[in-house]
Order: structure tokens, then sequence, then C-alpha cells
């Protein structure tokens, strides 16, 4: 399962895709293909490594004569099919509604030139190559300022990249320039099956795609993570919610029910909501491939109607069970280690309890003895 991550944090643009390909390993051959059985006129690709804010980066050039440089929609669609085919419908939905006009009615200029159709195919072709199963899209940097078009000046991001980029995270930065084109987002945004940071996997190729410009205090580049699928299990998240109507009584059988559900921990803390409201923090500590049950038990036992995760970095110490004996009943003794040294020992709290119980005994004493049994350990 191939897995792919764009770093667009530096915007995107379809030289950028084509470059980041060929960088992460994508034979020319398979873009230039591609892009000749599309293009009416001959297009070449040529590469060139570059750099960019002091960063190696793999430039394709998008080389050819175009003799109709503005196209309209109705004259591009026979040409394209399948992905790449939906890249241009959603150009042409995006230039339909900033210009309010219809897709058919639409006339690209820039976009419609053959470098971008070519931008298109190529880029489509890369990704089917690679063939991954899940295509991420960081938050896109969409630059700020204005930009010289066959439109006249637009605002940065121009009307085509705000429409297309539409539900999808996306900030101005890194500079005062448009670092996303409508290509790069019409691209992201249909070959994306997720948006946010790299996802867990195991990263095999790293291809730097360089854009054009080379400006001060940024490197103007796109970057393409290639590898395999890898899976969160493992990874500790804490779950969370405030919750200021449920009867108290309730709680008990919650904590009771999210430690069934198979979380690791989970408690309460009492806090003071809006409006002045006593409330209490149900939080829950669970292996990612835990989550979806215990955040079941979370919706059905509580009146939350959200919760918010964040992942942890957990250090757990080394565990040992051990056990004493307190006049003949045993208790269990959980020991723990850092760096080879037993640092903690403690006697399980139900052990305790039963023993006490069995014997006569009251709690307090017995756990004292099994706790000084326990500190020999140390
Ligand atoms: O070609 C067209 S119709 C076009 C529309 C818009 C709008 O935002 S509307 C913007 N542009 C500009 O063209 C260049 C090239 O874009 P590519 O996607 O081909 O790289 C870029 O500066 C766009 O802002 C063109
Ligand atoms: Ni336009």
């Amino acid at each position: 399962m191939t897995a792919i991550w764009v770093d667009a944090s530096a915007g995107a643009s379809g030289d950028m895709l084509l470059g980041a390909l060929v960088g992460a390993g994508v034979p020319l051959p398979v873009l230039q293909d591609a892009i000749d059985a599309v293009t009416p006129e001959p297009v070449t690709l040529r590469v060139e490594e570059v750099r960019r804010g002091g960063l190696a980066a793999t430039r394709v050039h998008v080389e050819g004569t175009d003799s109709a440089h503005h196209r309209a929609w109705r004259d591009i669609r026979p040409l394209l099919a399948g992905t790449a085919l939906r890249v241009f419908e959603r150009l042409a939905d995006a230039e339909a509604a900033v210009h309010g006009t219809t897709p058919d009615e639409v006339h690209f200029h820039e976009v419609g030139a053959l470098d971008a159709i070519a931008d298109v195919v190529g880029v489509c072709a890369g990704f089917a190559h690679l063939g991954a199963t899940t295509v991420t899209v960081s938050p896109v940097a969409v630059g700020s300022g204005t930009v010289q078009t066959a439109h006249g000046t637009l605002p940065v991001p121009p009307p085509a990249v705000a429409e297309l980029l539409r539900g999808v995270p996306s900030y101005a930065g890194p500079a005062a320039m448009e670092t996303c084109t409508p290509t790069g987002a019409a691209l992201l945004t249909t070959l994306a099956t997720a948006y946010g940071p790299q996802p867990a996997m195991a990263v095999a190729s790293i291809g730097v795609g360089a854009g054009g410009r080379d400006p001060e205090g940024h490197a103007n580049a796109l970057r393409l993570f290639v590898g395999g699928e890898t899976t969160s299990a493992g990874v500790p998240l804490l779950l969370e919610c405030n919750v200021d109507d449920l009867d108290p009584r309730v709680w008990p059988a919650v904590i009771a029910a999210l430690l069934d559900a198979g979380a690791s921990d989970a408690w309460l803390t009492p806090i003071l909501m809006k409006k002045g409201r006593p409330a209490h923090t149900l939080s829950a500590l669970v292996d990612a491939d835990r989550a979806p049950a215990v955040r079941a038990a979370i919706f059905r036992q509580t009146s939350t109607i959200g919760l918010r995760e964040q992942p942890l970095t957990k250090h757990a110490l080394d565990r040992e069970m051990v056990e004493v004996q307190v006049d003949g009943r045993a208790v269990a003794v959980k020991l723990a280690h850092h760096d080879g040294v037993v640092v903690n020992a403690q006697p399980e709290y139900d052990d305790v309890a039963r023993a006490a119980a069995d014997l006569g005994r009251p709690v307090a004493d017995v756990l004292a003895e099994a706790t000084a049994l326990a500190r020999k350990f140390l």
C-alpha cells in the first residue's frame, strides 16, 4: 500500500508537482508518453537540477510552441480522460463560478495553454504510476499580494484558486507572491484523499519540485513524500470532552465503560465551564487502534456531542509482576524499571483489599505490610 504526502507549505503549481514526481523517482518517459498522447502539438519535458532557497530541487520545463494559447473548455475536453479530465472539469467549474458563466462557455487563458494541459496530464500520469492508495495534502500556502494575469491584476489567491480551495485548509504565505496556481489547486484537490500533516508512513523517496522563481526568504518548492502506509495502531491518543449536563451519579459507570472499551486510563477533572457552570472534563488515554470503541463508548454513555483528540508521546517504564505474602495471602506487586533499576514497587490494591477481607484486618494495615515487603525489591 503506497501512501503519498504532499507538502504544499510553499504552494503548488503544475510544474512544481511534475518536478516533485520526477525527483521522487517517476521515470520521465511515464510523464512524456502520457503528454504525447493528448497534446495536439509537440510538448517536451526537460529536467533541470536547481536550487530553491538553498534546497536541491528538480525543475521540469514544459517546452513547445503553442499556436492556440487561449482555449475554450469545449476544445480541451475531447483531449482528456480519467483523472486529467476531472482536474480540468474542476478548473472549468471554478472558472465558470468566478466569471459568472457556465463551464461550457468558459474560455481559459493561461490555464488553457498547452503547458497547463501537459502539467495536468503529466501529473495525473505520475500519480497513477506511483499507485498511491492515499494522497494526503498539507494545508496549502497560497501566497499574498497581487499577480499579473491575462485577466489583468488579480488579488492572491486569484479567484480561481480561492474557488478551487473552498473547504480545503489553506493560508496566506509564505511570501507576497502567487504561490498556488489554479492548475496546482485543481490537481491537489482532485488527487487528495485527505488533508493534514504527514500521516504515519515509512517514507521511501522524497521529491522536491522547484517552482519557476527563486525568491529570497523561502524555498519555492513542493515536496512529495512517497512511502508505505503504516498503521497508527499503538499511537497513544488523549480523548477529551467537557460535560455540564450529565447526572453525576452516572460518571463511575462511564469510566468503567471506557476502560472496558479499551482505554488504558480514564478520569474526570472538575472544571468551571462557560456561563459559570460546574462541569467535568472526561479524559481517556487510548491506543489508536482502540480509539473507535472508546469514542463510541463516550458518545453512548455521556451527553457530549463532540470530543477532541490529540496524539501523545508516552514514556512507559518496563514493568514486572512479583508476589509477596501477607499472613499467607498472596499480594501481587508491580515493579517498574528505569535503566535496569527498580524505581517503584507497588502492591496491587485489589489483592490488598481481598487479603484484608479474608484476614479480617484493616485494609490500611495490610497495605502497609505489603508495601514494606514490596520495598525490599527497590
Ligand atoms: O487562465 C485563466 S482563465 C486564469 C484564471 C485565473 C483566475 O484566478 S480567474 C488566474 N489565472 C492565472 O494564470 C496564471 C497561470 O496559471 P496556471 O494554473 O496555468 O499555472 C496564474 O498566474 C493564474 O493566477 C489564469
Ligand atoms: Ni480565469
